[in-house]
């Protein structure tokens, strides 16, 4: 199919063996080369040389509670997400339907998903405290990208990441095509129980992402095999409650980042900037007044299973359907009750989906467990190993919860297979 280009930003028609891109990207805005970094060594394959420029507008300074001993950390997830998050509202913004691939396993992954992960990469490397290895544990790799025909989204996302930079400020780093690629490896920790972890799913939500609708960077560190810290950044929900509002509501201002570090509560402030406010799950001790929170994908959890679990507990409001951790942060600040996930037999859940999530939940005095009320254990490297499923709640919930979740499977274990 022809490319046609229209001025800075050109929209491409290709199609190509592995994936189709629909749409190129910004091209590198020439007013602002970038400049050499130097903490950055020459021979890095991220820096090419550049004249020197005015420092624009830096994304804001992060703020840190008193006291925290992971504050230094905390600062420089909040700035890694809070710059991923402009490039991938820059992509949404205007996605017809962005370079999408789809990967081995079917699910889908953009321009915007590899973009992130090298910001939120290249800013941990830079903000947060030197370690003696950095460990990053994320969702994408670069695989893909480097197959025969995969030139064209691979340059997309090198102008993306650039361009973003550029705009921000903060830093003078020029990506080369082979610096993407290796960026979007250092993602390929595979954690475990000893050492720090950063863990990041660089979009939360990616079919969401694509619909146009709620998506999360989820960042998390896990010290010692226990999640000590986690932002999510949540560019599309509104600053006010969601309620029953089925996942939106009129007139708020829209962009959450939410934060949360072990022992220090959690908070929650709007991705433009304001000061953090503090958060806590709601207080419904009835679960007539409940109401719960579940993917908005049916492909992503059993909702025959999630609607006898609610009718169990004599939930009275339809479930909000939402994509990606962005239910966690909507839990941990009492727009709701209940999050249920309950994924179809055979999928192993990943542990960047919910360690950023379950710690804002739980410094926020919620619970979140496995369905027999076990703790999620992140200390096991890439995946989760959990009975069925994952609920969440608040303290005062959470025993009949357990007890309806049991019954509930217990009669589908039956029905499945009757004696
Ligand atoms: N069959 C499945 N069951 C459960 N979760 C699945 C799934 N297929 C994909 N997912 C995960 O569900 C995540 C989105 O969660 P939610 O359903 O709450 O929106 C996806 O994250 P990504 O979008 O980062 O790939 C993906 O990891
Ligand atoms: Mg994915
Ligand atoms: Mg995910
Ligand atoms: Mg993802």
């Amino acid at each position: 199919m022809a490319a046609a280009r229209v001025g800075l930003t050109s929209h491409a028609l290709h199609a190509s063996s592995s994936f189709t891109l629909v749409r190129r990207l910004p091209l590198l805005n020439p007013r602002y080369p970038p400049r050499i970094l130097p903490t950055y060594p020459r021979s890095s394959p991220y820096v090419s040389a550049a004249p020197a420029r005015p420092r624009p507008r830096r994304l804001r300074a992060m703020s840190q509670p008193a006291g925290n001993p992971y504050a230094a950390e905390l600062a420089a997830a909040k700035k890694a997400v809070a710059l991923a998050a402009r490039l991938c509202q820059s992509v949404q913004q205007d996605i017809l339907q962005s370079g999408v691939q789809s990967k081995p396993d079917k699910s889908p992954v953009t321009v915007a998903d590899y973009g992130s992960q090298i910001l939120v990469s290249l800013v941990l490397k830079m903000e947060a405290p030197p370690s003696d290895s950095f460990s990053l544990v994320a969702e994408e790799d670069s695989e893909e990208l480097r197959k025969d025909g995969a030139e064209e989204i691979l340059e997309s996302i090198t102008e993306l990441v650039n361009e973003t930079i550029v705009d921000d400020g903060s830093y003078s780093i020029f990506f080369s095509k082979e610096g993407i690629l290796t960026a979007i490896d250092d993602g390929k920790s595979e954690g475990g129980p000893s050492g720090q972890h950063w863990v990041l799913d660089p979009i939360d939500g990616t079919k969401g992402f694509l619909r146009g609708d709620q998506y999360a960077i989820a960042l998390a560190l896990i010290d010692e095999g226990k999640v000590v810290l986690g932002v999510l950044a949540c560019p599309n929900l509104p600053l006010g409650s969601i309620g029953n509002l089925n996942g939106s509501s009129s007139g708020d201002q829209v962009g959450a980042l939410f934060s949360a570090t072990i022992g220090c509560g959690a908070e929650v402030e709007s991705l433009q900037g304001s000061p953090p406010q503090k958060i806590s799950v709601c207080s419904i001790d009835n679960p007539v007044n409940a109401s719960f929170f579940e993917s908005y994908e049916a492909a992503h959890s059993m909702q025959d299973l999630t609607s006898s679990i609610a009718e169990k507990l004599g939930v009275q409001a339809p479930p909000v359907r939402i994509d990606s951790q962005a239910k966690y942060g909507a839990l941990a600040r009492g727009d709701g009750a209940i999050y249920l996930r309950f994924p179809h037999k055979g999928y192993r859940e990943k542990i960047w989906d919910h360690a950023a999530g379950s710690i804002v939940v739980t410094e926020a005095g919620g619970v979140v467990t496995d369905a027999s009320g076990n703790d999620l254990d992140f200390s096991k490297g890439r995946f989760l190993d959990l009975d069925t499923g994952i609920i969440a709640t608040n303290k005062q919930l959470m025993p009949s919860l357990l007890k309806a979740v049991q019954e509930a499977i217990k009669e589908k274990n039956q029905a499945a297979s009757p004696l």
